[in-house]
């Protein structure tokens, strides 16, 4: 392994391209952090007081936040779904996989069993970041993941704003979600089409309960898609989204008021509210 080592004694970032000898492919997610800062900020941005003793990273690419990751953490598990780049990573940190503080997992991250993790630090593969963020979000984790900066603001969007909507609501379920970096194109390998920007999930129990998650996230889901019309119309026009027998009976007990709105000023605890509702008049 070559010594190269950028300013903060960490692997410089283009010399593991380089050595990897890859090229990121844009069709198969692969846009390599090259930006020292972006990369040592990254570990940084985990809540005070995270438990360090087992990071995860999602899509390992060439290594560069893989290094940083072993350099703050006991332990680290990469999962990379490309054999060419999984087996850079052995070969890359063969030093760390023979102590065992690095696991290189080769697989799709969306179907190996994932370790017991006690926090992660990603940078995303785009292509299915959503459905990785909904993964790691319900184990309850402190996470640090970089995103498309547009859904980066919807995550994190506050009711009554443009961003606001059902991915704010079904991640804020799990997590307090902020947008804390934003990061522009050239810091990748290849530049993506769009720009970045890094979020912090801190985990913590919603301020409203739901008798049945899946009932509540399946309800957030049918009124926004009718996020035009009046939360009275989208009931009755979503049951078979909501799952709800009997959208009517919600209608008949719910709040005029709240009925009056439209789903992008319904609060999280107002969604909550009325899957209690529902339940409590069989219209669920
Ligand atoms: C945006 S790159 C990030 C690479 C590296 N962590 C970095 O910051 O430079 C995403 C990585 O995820 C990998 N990848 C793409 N889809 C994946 C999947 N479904 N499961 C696991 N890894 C995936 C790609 O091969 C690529 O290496």
């Amino acid at each position: 392994m070559s010594d190269q080592r950028g300013p903060t004694g960490r692997r410089d970032p283009d010399a593991l391209v380089r050595r990897a000898g890859v090229r990121g492919d844009p069709d198969r997610d692969q846009h390599f952090l090259v930006d020292d800062r972006v990369l040592d900020r990254l570990v940084e941005y985990l809540p005070e007081g995270t438990d360090r003793s087992h990071l995860l990273e999602v899509g390992g690419g060439t290594g560069a936040l893989t290094d940083r990751l072993l350099a703050a953490a006991d332990r680290v598990t990469v999962v990379e779904r490309d054999p060419t780049l999984a087996g850079f990573l052995r070969a890359e940190f063969a030093d760390e996989v023979a102590a065992g503080r690095l696991t290189v997992v080769e697989g799709d991250a969306l179907d190996v069993d994932l370790p017991e993790f006690s926090a992660s630090v990603s940078n995303l593969p785009y292509g299915v970041s959503s459905e990785i963020a909904f993964r790691l979000l319900p184990t309850k984790r402190p996470l640090v993941l970089m995103f498309q900066k547009e859904f980066a603001e919807r995550m994190a969007a506050a009711p009554g704003t443009d961003a606001y909507g059902r991915l704010s609501v079904t991640a804020g379920h799990y997590a307090d979600v902020e947008v804390v970096e934003p990061v522009p194109k050239e810091a990748f390998d290849p530049a993506p089409a769009v720009q970045s920007a890094v979020v912090r999930c801190t985990p913590r129990d919603p301020e409203y309960e739901v008798p049945d998650e899946d009932a509540f996230m399946d309800l957030v889901t049918a009124c926004f898609t009718q996020r035009r019309k009046t939360m009275r119309n989208a009931i009755r026009n979503t049951a078979h989204i909501s799952g709800l027998a009997d959208p009517e009976a919600l209608v008949e007990a719910a709040d005029e008021d709240l009925l009056r709105k439209r789903a992008g000023k319904v609060t999280p605890a107002e969604f909550a509210e009325l899957a209690v509702l529902a339940r409590e008049v069989g219209a669920a």
